[in-house]
């Protein structure tokens, strides 16, 4: 699970039950003793003038907390009493403790010196660590000279869980002398427990992070910023407070955030160097290394190299300029942090986690020359080499008994695993001259091998519970503890001379970016005047024009020529105030508005304080031979990103061509009067239509690609909702941040190509879109035209495709077919007509033709009887007649023969059709007789 890191800080602490009070037989001693939370307080040990004698009577120290007394209340924990000293109370004890502390000490009178203990602590130790002294600055350690690693151990106050459990108050521990711990007197006695006394550097109680991270964390801070490594850790049990020791709380702020504040007033302090930060975040989960600030970076390889020791690679670092941008970081990478409630802590980290601070430091003097001849060559020895130290800060998971859940059970026997072998590999450290350290037993170890064995300065913060549920597990703290004291390191500082400091590279590219400046300002000085003609030279009308054409022509070349060496300057000034900026000096940190107040771990922090420069934050990464890149990671996965959805666009580019020449067709045959279904058209072009939201949706994507870009670089995470709102009102990636961020990101040559061909390439892409935008959108408009055409709906305002030649052609063309039509039509109508009055001229001249035959008849008869009744009805000849007559036969013959036609084509339909019902008939019997 992950957690939120306002999860991870301010888990409140409960307020604890007023019970128990110091036996009155309990043996007092000048030890702080953690006592039952209704201990009367007295005033903190820590305030009383350091005792330089076990057997002098100095008070004793108690931790105590009640939740009714007037109090001065760190919100989520337990109100700690505040109150002026005051007379012995019956127990002999004053009741006065500084604010926040819950040390209860004992007045002198009441001090029976300190039963002599067993010592099990290995080595003398130093107490130099007392709380008196822990404001004051040790010396940073000489080169070369050997120490020991600095030990601290915490006891933290009871839990709410402890205070509910029966024995859960008891208390084992008591800090002694400010660096000691021994058993608790009464439950020595009690449990009649040989006495032990383990001897660290220092030995707290309470909950004041101040405090620790000045005892035992601050000198180590300095000596990173002057160039030495430094690694501090949080060792012990789940539950125990290594969290709250490292990352704090909103009121208590932890070891990280003020080692934050420190660095950087450091660097505001030191006017004579600048430095250059840059910080990067895993964690180890079940020995796998994730990069906390890349999520999706895990099992990272751990790497070695005789310069830098053992280092992780690929890991992401970002160079930082404000302590409020480091916060900021350390909150996303919080938010990643695998972090669970398990059966001993609500928020219990379930990995190691290694927060990394790389200090570049260089003397001013040599770099701030700003002359690019200043440079000495690589490898020269010069003040100008550069100090590069890393800064360590780790919360380690907690070991822990076995846990009911499964999933636990299997983080905590790799945690356990981890810790066991940093047991071993200590161990090894200190009590086997020359023996083999198994360092690559773990992952842990081995990122741990360059500060254990010897080039770092190392703080180790061992927490404890006061409570005797835990009395084993804090026994075993306790003996880790005075084993890794007995670790001797020799820390040296680390010179870089060449380019693999980012300081030097980024001076450097300072120096060359200053000199091209100087270049082109002196290029537009000596670019010429332009349009005036200047000869004095009479010119006739017709020379005079072509002459200022000319001019004009040549003046626009030249503001065209000077817009662009304006832009290469402002190109140039920005990227040297990038980088500037990235460059800390006491100077530029002071005038920096982050000028914040101490930081909480957890503190809201506006994300566009974070943002230095242009907006962006600088990313950096070490590949496996140890030099350091500039934005790969960025790149990387915005190309990939880009790549996936140009490859998107064009595959759906390819559907929308195909679709578009379908449609294409299906209306050139509808134009050319082909009968096509006008429902499917349609259908199809609805089919179309999902595909705008596809283009809308890519458009809206590749928006949201830039926002986030913009936001991974801001660190801001409103950069995520902007991408969810952008894009449907711009073009295809044609958003003004898109470039902008891109020239962030080419500042490296090895991606610059890269990325102005992909760039190139999508601006193809957009103008194919578009074009196939509009081609859609013309269909789509065609198809409603024509719908509206077989459809009696309202009149519709005229598309822009109606208005159209082509649409104009197509109307004409049809019009021209029916016109066609009309035409054939009447002309049958026609032949029709034709016909029939053909038909009945037939039929008149037959019956004619009779009446004819008749008369000649009677003629005939007339003659031969000698009969003439002189009749001259008829004035036609017999040879008249007798053409006539042949030639209405031949007519005739005509009509018959075509009657006679028909009626043969008639007859042979009539046997065809009678054949067809024969067979039916014939088929219908069979089926009959079959059954069916
Ligand atoms: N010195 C302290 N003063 C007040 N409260 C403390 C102190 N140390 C720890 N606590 C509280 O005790 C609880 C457990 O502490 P924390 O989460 O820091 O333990 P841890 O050692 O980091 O545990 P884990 O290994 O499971 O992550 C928290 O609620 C924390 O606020």
């Amino acid at each position: 699970m992950l957690r939120s890191s306002n999860d991870r800080l301010g888990i409140p602490q409960p307020t604890s039950q007023a019970s128990g009070v110091l036996s009155p037989t309990a043996p007092t001693s000048h030890r702080s003793s953690i006592l039952p939370p209704s201990s009367i307080r007295t005033p903190s040990r820590l305030q009383q003038p350091k005792s330089s004698s076990s057997s002098s009577p100095i008070p004793a120290a108690a931790v105590t907390a009640t939740p009714t007394a007037p109090s001065t209340s760190i919100p989520g924990f337990r109100k700690i009493s505040v109150s002026t000293p005051k007379a012995p109370t019956p127990l002999g004890l004053t009741t006065s403790v500084p604010q926040e502390d819950t040390s209860q000490v004992s007045p002198p009178s009441s001090i029976s010196t300190t039963t002599t203990t067993t010592s099990t602590a290995a080595t003398p130790v130093s107490t130099s660590g007392s709380a008196a002294a822990a404001t004051t600055t040790t010396p940073t350690p000489t080169p070369g000279k050997t120490e020991n690693v600095t030990v601290t151990v915490r006891i933290r106050p009871f839990s709410n869980s402890e205070l509910k459990v029966a024995g859960g108050v008891t208390q084992v521990w008591e800090v002694n002398d400010g660096s000691n711990i021994v058993y608790n007197d009464d439950y020595a006695v009690n449990t009649r427990k040989a006495a032990v006394d383990y001897a660290y550097d220092h030995a707290l109680t309470g909950s004041d992070n101040e405090l620790i991270y000045n005892t035992s964390v601050k000198n180590l801070v300095q000596s990173a910023m002057e160039g030495y490594n430094g690694t501090v850790f949080a060792y012990g049990q789940t539950s125990s407070g290594k969290t709250y020791t490292m990352s704090g709380t909103e009121t208590q702020p932890g070891i990280t955030p003020r080692a934050v504040e420190d660095v950087f007033k450091y660097i505001r302090e030191n006017s004579e160097r600048e430095f250059l930060l840059r910080v990067s975040y895993m964690e180890i989960y079940n020995e796998s290394i994730r990069d906390l600030l890349s999520p999706e970076a895990i099992d990272l390889r751990i790497h070695e190299d005789k310069r830098r020791g053992v280092y992780v690679s690929p890991l992401k670092e970002e160079i930082v300029t404000t302590p409020i941008q480091v916060m900021r970081i350390i909150e996303r990478g919080d938010y990643q942090r695998h972090v669970s409630s398990t059966d001993f802590n609500a928020h219990s980290s379930r990995s190691h986690s290694i927060f990394q601070i790389t200090v570049e430091s260089r003397e001013r003097s040599s770099a701030m020359s700003g002359s690019p001849t200043a440079w000495k060559p690589a490898g020269a020895k010069s003040a100008s080499a550069v100090r590069v130290s890393q800064l360590n800060l780790i919360d380690l998971a907690g070991s822990e008994k076995a846990s009911s859940d499964v999933e636990r059970r299997k983080e905590g026997a790799f945690i356990n695993k981890s810790l066991l072998t940093l047991g071993t590999v200590i161990s090894k450290l200190t009590e086997e001259k020359g023996a083999h350290i198994p360092y690559r037993d773990s992952k842990l170890t081995r990122i741990l091998q360059s500060s254990l064995n010897g080039s770092a300065r190392v703080s180790v913060i061992s927490t404890i519970s006061p409570s005797y549920l835990n009395v084993e597990e804090s026994n075993n703290t306790l003996k880790f503890a005075a084993r890794v004291k007995k670790v001797v390191t020799r820390a040296q500082t680390n010179q870089v001379m060449d380019d693999k400091a980012l300081l030097e590279k980024y001076r450097r590219e300072i120096s060359e970016l200053k000199a091209q400046l100087m270049l082109t300002a002196e290029a537009t000085a000596r670019a010429p005047a332009s349009g005036v003609n200047g000869s004095g030279v009479e010119l006739d009308k017709a020379k005079q024009a072509e002459l200022s054409r000319l001019l004009e022509k040549e003046r626009l070349k030249h503001e065209e020529e000077m817009g662009e060496m304006n832009m290469v300057r402002n190109a140039l000034k920005e990227r040297i105030e990038h980088l500037t900026k990235l460059i800390l000096t006491s100077s530029s940190i002071n005038t920096k508005p982050a000028d914040q107040p101490a930081l909480a771990a957890g503190a809201q922090v506006a994300p566009s304080s974070i943002t230095g420069g242009r907006g962006g934050t600088t990313v950096v990464e070490t590949s496996a031979d140890g030099t350091v890149l500039e934005f790969p990671k960025e790149i990387e996965s915005r190309l990939a990103q880009k790549d996936t959805i140009v490859r998107q666009l064009q595959s759906e580019l390819e559907t929308q061509q195909e679709k578009f020449q379908m449609m294409r067709t299906v209306l050139e045959r509808a134009s050319r009067g082909e009968a096509v279904d006008l429902d499917k058209t349609l259908a199809k072009l609805e089919e179309i239509r999902p595909q705008e939201k596809f283009l809308i949706e890519k458009r809206a994507s590749i928006m949201g690609l830039n926002t986030l870009v913009q936001s991974s670089s801001s660190g801001s995470l409103d950069g995520l909702a902007k991408m969810s709102c952008s894009g449907s009102g711009e073009r295809l990636g044609m958003g003004e941040n898109n470039e902008e961020d891109d020239l962030d990101l080419m500042d490296t040559p090895w991606n610059r190509s890269e990325l102005q061909s992909l760039r190139q390439a999508k601006r193809e892409l957009e103008i194919v879109v578009i074009d196939q935008e509009k081609k859609i959108e013309d269909l789509i408009a065609l198809s409603s035209s024509y719908s509206r055409s077989t459809t009696p709906t309202p009149p519709q305002p005229p598309t822009a495709f109606e208005d159209s030649d082509e649409f104009r052609n197509l109307v004409l063309e049809l019009e021209e077919q029916r016109e066609h039509i009309l035409s054939m039509d009447e002309e049958r109508e026609g032949y029709k007509a034709a016909l029939i009055e053909m038909r009945n001229r037939m039929r008149r001249m037959e019956m004619e033709n009779q009446q004819l035959k008749a008369s000649a008849q009677a003629k005939t008869n007339g003659s031969s009887n000698g009969l003439s009744n002189g009749s001259h009805e008829t004035a036609l000849s017999a040879s008249e007649l007798a053409a006539k007559i042949k030639d209405l036969d031949a007519t005739a013959q005509k009509e018959r023969r075509l009657r006679l036609e028909d009626q043969q084509r008639s007859m042979g339909r009539i046997a065809s059709l009678e054949a067809e019902l024969t067979m039916l008939k014939a088929e219908m019997s069979v089926r009959d007789l079959a059954g069916y």
